[in-house]
């Protein structure tokens, strides 16, 4: 992450907001797919971020087939490589055709386009987007600047803040 930062903002997403914003993913896609009267096969969740909204999505459209793909990026020097570390099941996947394949967001875009690149008919989802990823996803819900940095409520804790008027 030290490597992605210092960012000018941060934009810091409670559970709450999280599952409202990953609600209105989910209704954005409804009877969207392929399906008998826009349904989709199955949801697939980029580890680990994109498992919250991926179970968020298929609950609220009732899709009961959920798998998983694991994506790491390494940083060799300056240029960083993505490699599929989890694969789901093959004969689900097909060439993607009916699967939505849901992450928390998309950045620089690098880990959609290497899914992509697997799985070009797929349907690509995330709860935020910022600019340069934006081309690699066909369906998300708030973009933010390229130049924030997205807390999620994961990587946070509840912590005691001072008056705004000190108490010396
Ligand atoms: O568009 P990109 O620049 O590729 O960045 C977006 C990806 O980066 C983060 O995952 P990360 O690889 O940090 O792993 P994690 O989900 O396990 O936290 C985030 O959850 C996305 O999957
Ligand atoms: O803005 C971000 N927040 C959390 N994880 C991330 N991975 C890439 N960009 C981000
Ligand atoms: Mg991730």
């Amino acid at each position: 992450m030290n490597d992605r930062l210092p960012h000018e903002k941060g934009f810091h997403v409670s559970w709450d907001q999280l599952h409202r914003d990953a609600r209105a993913l989910a209704w954005r896609l409804d009877g969207k797919g392929p399906g008998e009267n826009g349904a989709w096969k199955a949801v697939v969740g980029i580890t680990r971020g994109g498992l919250v909204p991926a179970m968020i999505v298929s609950r609220e459209l009732d899709i009961r087939i959920v798998d998983t793909i694991s994506v790491k990026s390494y940083n060799h020097q300056t240029q960083t490589e993505s490699r599929v570390t989890k694969s789901p099941q093959e004969e689900l996947m097909g060439d993607g055709t009916g699967i939505l394949i849901v992450d928390d967001l998309v950045d620089s875009g690098k880990t959609l386009e290497l899914v992509r690149k697997l799985y070009p008919k797929a349907q690509f989802a995330t709860v935020y987007a910022k600019p340069h990823g934006k081309p690699q996803v066909d369906t998300y819900v708030t973009e933010v600047s390229q130049d924030t940095w997205i807390f999620f409520p994961w990587d946070m804790a509840l912590q005691y803040v001072q008056p705004f008027r000190g108490t010396d």
